[in-house]
């Protein structure tokens, strides 16, 4: 597998916050991570990101054991809601940034932010600064500056959730065209149940710093933990108040 992940524990203070974490994930694929608030699940990204350091455990990358590799020289991305773009510089340069660090010519450079920039629909707004674009904008800028430099492995943070809900949507849209053109790879952390089933390849579930893998969403959609059946019972039973309300209307 192109990422495995092998019995990782971590404690703050005597808290145990990630326990026995083991999951594995093929290249090019996505794994929705759904779970409440404090579950573990940002310590878990920052472990695999190199951000934090795990009490015990392996990971690998690629086949190479990346336990002791830098954050920097892990080509890891890791993505955040509230994500920073440079302020000042504009949308161009700021998409450019991660090529640059990387020393492509200057052609290429051009090349590969102008398809960006037509693929994420930002033509016209690449010599805008930061603080002129909308928050969705701001968002896909922060996701082709996360993605054009192809990193092996990209972790995105309830990237969508500050979000209006039309414009998330037009978010996930993007997420899952853009992943399967510059094909990566991905752990995608949400709390909400609709976007870990569209987004995720495979799912999976984290409570009390456990995770479980679903490798089939039907398993998720049944397992009763997952909440999703809870969602479906909610909207069937607003459907005989629906009707009821419309017999009254009549
Ligand atoms: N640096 C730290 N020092 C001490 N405790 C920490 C630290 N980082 C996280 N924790 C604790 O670990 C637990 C899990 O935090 P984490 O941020 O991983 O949760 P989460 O699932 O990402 O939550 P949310 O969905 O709210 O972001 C929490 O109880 C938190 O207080």
């Amino acid at each position: 597998m192109f990422l495995e992940v092998k019995n990782i524990v971590k404690s703050f203070h005597n808290e145990a916050v990630v326990r026995d974490l083991n999951f594995s994930l093929d290249a090019h694929k996505t794994l929705s991570i759904l779970g409440k608030s404090g579950c573990g699940k940002t310590t878990m990204l920052k472990i695999v990101a190199g951000l934090e350091n795990a009490d015990a455990g392996t990971i690998s990358l690629g086949g190479k054991n990346i336990d002791n590799v830098k954050p920097g020289k892990r080509n890891v991305v890791y993505l955040y809601q509230e994500d920073l773009l440079f302020p000042h510089l504009n949308i161009f340069e700021n998409i450019a940034f991660g090529l640059r660090i990387k020393k492509f010519p200057e052609k290429e450079i051009v090349e590969k932010v102008n398809a960006m920039v037509e693929s994420l629909e930002l033509n016209g707004q690449e010599t805008k600064m930061p603080h002129q674009l909308s928050g969705g904008q701001r968002q896909r800028v922060s996701f082709g500056r996360a993605i054009i430099t192809s990193p092996s492995l990209l972790l995105l943070d309830e990237p969508f959730g500050s979000l209006d809900a039309g414009t998330r949507q037009r978010m996930q849209e993007f997420f899952k065209s853009l992943t399967a053109k510059y094909q990566i790879t991905s752990l995608f952390v949400t709390h909400d149940l609709k976007e870990a089933i569209l987004m995720g390849d495979e799912i999976a579930f984290m409570q009390s710093g456990r995770l479980k893998v679903y490798k089939d969403k039907t398993d998720f959609i049944n397992d009763p933990v997952t909440g999703v059946q809870n969602e479906i019972g909610f909207w069937e039973n607003l459907i005989p108040g629906k009707v009821e309300r419309e017999t009254l209307r009549k």
